[in-house]
């Protein structure tokens, strides 16, 4: 694409002289190929701008950026770099999610699943879809490695055109609140905007709870403002959590709700929980249906509403959605049960936030005959305050809290363990820092009739710890662990 034709797209601008060819759009200098525009992005680690030199060495064309910067290609100034990368890519890969049934997922707690529950129902349902989330990004078949939940503007507009040339027709994608509020998704055109949840995270990040629902609420502020037929607009929240009257509030789209507490257009009663499922009642706009879901705990049942609603509004017969989260058999590293002829389950989770960790444990205890022991760390360079809310949730719910590390990072292991023991008053818990023996030291003295969490690392398969990222996988450790113990 030409350099005029594509700045044609920026507001207040001056074209430059020059009108070169542009082949790529991109905002980190190592990737920089001949023909590339480069924008420059203010972060919070560095400043691009301090690499629109070496992006001009390796052949970039034009340079984007917020202030004058000393090169001799055309320098185009932008009052906001990330809201220009976001305009330039949507344009520069021909607006791909217009030509994409779009779904997005915000909320705490509950998106990866919520996302791949949506995904397995619209697959059944014989549609192509695509996937952007934590775990990874799936387009027709393929699966590509991520690094953010949710990529920046021009990876994700670059994922949304590699769907539309693999004819995928459905995209579904977490939407985090650091992308929300960093204009990542700006551009995209959603057609249902689902929210899961809002309890404590992030406070590193967005300072407070208030700050932090603004930022999910722009999904849905962003969602729309207009009522085609042919492409309506649905905002599908959960009506139990109190954050959604806010965000019912600053959106023009059509809601559908759902729920447990209060009745919604998709509602549970009846709900029963076992070690081997949960069943519930389903009552929708379509009437009452009894369902029996493999996935575990009252949670599930929110994601699994959360789902059904948002492909029911997508036009896929309620039959037929039933079907697919029947036979739904969960998500990886989300309540995963290890098998390694133990007596005992053992449960892998992805619970690192209070909310999660309190909502696993009270699912346990609807079945645990005798002592919880809960694995549980808290990451490093991230909420620090959620650290012994973590710890006291730990101890006021399983018998036996085994304290250890999660990922690290840049931190010291030891003052993560000194911020979670904070939180508990009496010392009814453990402290091992290495992981591998906080596990080793869980199934070691667990019996039957007990019930092992390991709880905060899920399906990832490393430990980040200062700047080493080590081979870590909880259920290879925990499968190492029984065997140990024969
Ligand atoms: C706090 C945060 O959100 N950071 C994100 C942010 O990084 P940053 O602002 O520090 O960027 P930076 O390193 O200062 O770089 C600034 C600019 O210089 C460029 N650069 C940088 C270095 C260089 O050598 N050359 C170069 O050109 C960079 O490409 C960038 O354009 O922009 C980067 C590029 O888009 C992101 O990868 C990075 O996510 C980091 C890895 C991260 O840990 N983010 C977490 C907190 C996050 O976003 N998490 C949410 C999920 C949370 C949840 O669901 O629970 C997520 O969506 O992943
Ligand atoms: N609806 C829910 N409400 C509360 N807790 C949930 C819910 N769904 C899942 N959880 C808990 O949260 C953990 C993470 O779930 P999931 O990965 O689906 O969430 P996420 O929002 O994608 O998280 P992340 O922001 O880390 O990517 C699960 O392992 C489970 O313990
Ligand atoms: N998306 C979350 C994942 C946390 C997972 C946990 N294992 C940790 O490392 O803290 C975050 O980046 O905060
Ligand atoms: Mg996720």
């Amino acid at each position: 694409m030409k350099l005029h034709t594509l700045l044609k797209v920026l507001p207040l601008i001056k074209q430059p002289n020059e009108n070169p060819e542009v082949t790529d759009i991109v905002q980190d200098n190592r990737k920089v190929t001949k023909g590339s525009l480069f924008i420059c992005i203010k972060g919070l680690t560095v400043d691009g701008h301090t690499f629109a030199k070496e992006a001009e060495e390796k052949g970039a064309v034009a340079i984007v950026a917020e202030y004058p910067v000393n090169v001799s290609i055309p320098v185009i100034i932008v009052k906001n770099t990330k809201r220009a990368m976001a305009i330039l890519a949507d344009t520069f890969y021909d607006q791909p999610t217009k030509k994409l049934h779009l779904i997005g997922i915000t909320g705490t707690n509950g998106k990866t699943t919520t996302s791949h529950l949506i995904d397995q129902i619209f697959r059944d349902a014989n549609k192509t879809t695509g996937l952007i989330g934590t775990m990874y990004i799936k387009m027709a078949e393929q699966i590509l490695e991520t690094k953010n939940t949710t990529p920046d503007s021009m990876t994700l507009q670059k994922t949304f055109k590699q769907m539309v040339d693999l004819n995928v027709d459905s995209a579904i994608m977490e939407v985090s609140s650091h992308a929300l509020d960093q204009g990542r998704v700006y551009g995209c055109d959603y057609d249902i905007a689902v929210f899961t949840n809002l309890t404590q995270d992030h406070l590193d990040y967005h300072h407070t709870m208030e700050e932090y629902r603004r930022a999910k609420s722009l999904l849905f502020s962003q969602l729309g403002n207009t009522y085609d037929l042919n492409r309506p607009k649905y905002a599908v929240l959960n009506t139990d959590d109190p954050a959604s009257e806010k965000i019912q509030k600053e959106t023009a789209a059509h809601i559908i709700s759902y729920g447990i507490d209060h009745e919604a257009d998709f509602y549970a009663k009846n709900i029963e929980i076992s070690a081997k499922g949960t069943t519930f009642t389903l009552h929708s706009p379509e009437g009452e249906h009894v369902l029996h879901i493999q996935l575990i705990g009252k949670f599930s049942i929110y994601n699994v509403l959360a789902a059904i609603a948002a492909a029911y509004v997508s036009n896929i017969p309620m039959e037929q959605i039933i079907h697919s989260v029947e036979s739904i058999k969960g998500v990886a590293g989300r309540f995963e049960l290890v098998h390694g002829g133990q007596d005992f389950p053992i449960i892998v989770d992805y619970s690192h936030t209070p909310d999660s960790l309190e909502n696993v444990l009270k699912t346990i205890q609807h079945f645990a005959k005798k002592r919880i022991f809960v694995i549980v760390g808290c990451g490093g360079d991230r909420d620090k305050t959620k650290r012994p809310i973590m710890a006291q949730i730990a101890c006021q719910y399983a018998s036996d809290p085994i304290f250890t590390s999660d990922n690290p990072r840049s931190e010291d292991p030891v003052q993560i363990l000194k911020d979670m023991e904070a939180g508990v008053v009496g010392k009814n818990y453990q402290t091992i820092v290495d992981r591998r023996e906080a596990i080793f030291y869980g199934i070691k003295h667990a019996k039957s009739g007990d019930v092992v969490l390991i709880a905060g690392k899920g399906h990832e398969t490393y430990q980040q710890i200062g700047d080493q990222i080590l081979d870590f996988d909880d259920r290879v450790v925990a499968l190492e662990a029984v065997k140990e113990n024969g």
